[in-house]
């Protein structure tokens, strides 16, 4: 006869936990692309409900035993104007209140001085946990990748600051993207969660459609006009007297540039290169909105708005 015995005792489910993560490092480090495989999806959609906090959430990742909630922080400068000063401050408060800052490092670039200049920053910050993401493992070899996680250790060690993970992802190749949200979790308070699931984001979609214009704006001129443009959606609309099947919605933006000599770089040869942006975002707009767009773009230029405060208030900052 063979004895069987029944175990009664469950183990109790891990507690669940909620809270905010944001992504730093240089431009082009490779946030945006890593957030979005993190949510797991293009555009997000967004729902109407306020800010719950004064943060832009650019995603939420929902799991069964966990959300994680993705603030946005602006890239950190060496400031140079007042514009410089205010992002900074920005940055600074956003790392001090979420729950845990990953800093991503391109495994395809040799740490530079823009790392470094971060990375002391971070060290400033004592208490936030911080997760060292080693972006676009697909463009390197396993030589190269270990070579790049040796050094954001040693840079680790050099500053102070003791991470809490040091992990190779790559977004593209869709390698680690679900480890990272693993490693996250438990860095989290535990809690309830805070967004109700299906949420991504909470971004004002007037927002959103801003930084799709903009995106599509800076294509290609990236070096000629870093910080230059900003983008202001006026007016979203839908059109009167559609059929109900047939919507089409009004939106009215401007794209602001600080001289006029950068406006030629915007228009383009007889306005191709505005026409172009222009048919990029309205797809990336319609895609996002799920309805067909009449986009109204036109540039306008305020003079230096990054060193005038009113200016400043007016374009969001
Ligand atoms: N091969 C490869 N390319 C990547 C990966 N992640 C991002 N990229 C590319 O790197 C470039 C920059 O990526 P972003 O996600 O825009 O970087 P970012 O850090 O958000 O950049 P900023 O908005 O300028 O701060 C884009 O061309 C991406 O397609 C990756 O995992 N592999």
């Amino acid at each position: 006869m063979v004895a069987m015995s029944v175990r009664t005792e469950t183990t109790p489910a891990p507690a669940h936990r909620a809270g905010f993560a944001c992504f730093v490092g240089r431009p082009n480090a490779g946030k945006s692309t890593l957030t979005n495989a993190l949510v797991g999806t293009k555009v997000a959609i967004t729902s109407n409900r306020p800010q719950t906090t004064r943060h832009t959430v650019r995603g939420i990742v929902h799991r069964p035993e966990a959300q994680l909630v993705l603030v946005d922080t602006p890239g950190l400068h060496k400031p140079r104007t007042l514009l410089g000063e205010r992002l900074n401050d920005v940055v600074r408060t956003t790392w001090a209140e979420v729950d845990v800052i990953g800093f991503c490092l391109p495994a395809d670039q040799k740490l530079g001085p823009g790392d470094r200049y971060i990375a002391k920053e971070l060290g400033e910050v004592r208490k936030t946990p911080k997760v060292a993401i080693v972006t676009k493992t697909d463009l390197v070899d396993s030589k190269r990748l270990a070579e790049q996680l040796v050094a954001v250790a040693q840079l680790g060690a050099e500053l102070g600051i003791e991470w809490a993970e040091i992990i190779p992802v790559s977004a593209v190749g869709d390698k680690q993207v679900s480890l990272l949200a693993d490693l996250i979790v438990p860095l989290l308070p535990e809690g309830p969660a805070l967004y109700p699931e299906g949420d991504l984001t909470d971004e004002p979609e007037q927002v959103m459609v801003a930084e799709l214009i903009r995106e599509a704006a800076l294509e290609g001129v990236r070096d000629e006009l870093p910080h230059s443009i900003a983008v202001v959606v006026e007016e979203m609309l839908p059109r009167e007297g559609r059929p109900a099947e047939k919507p089409l919605l009004d939106v009215h933006a401007n794209i602001y540039i600080e001289r006029p000599s950068q406006k030629g770089i915007i228009i383009g040869p007889k306005g191709a290169r505005l026409k172009e942006v222009g048919t990029k975002s309205r797809r990336h707009i319609e895609a996002l909105l799920g309805t067909p767009v009449f986009l109204d773009l036109h540039v306008k230029v305020a003079k230096d708005w990054q060193r005038d405060p009113k200016q400043l208030r007016k374009l969001g900052f």
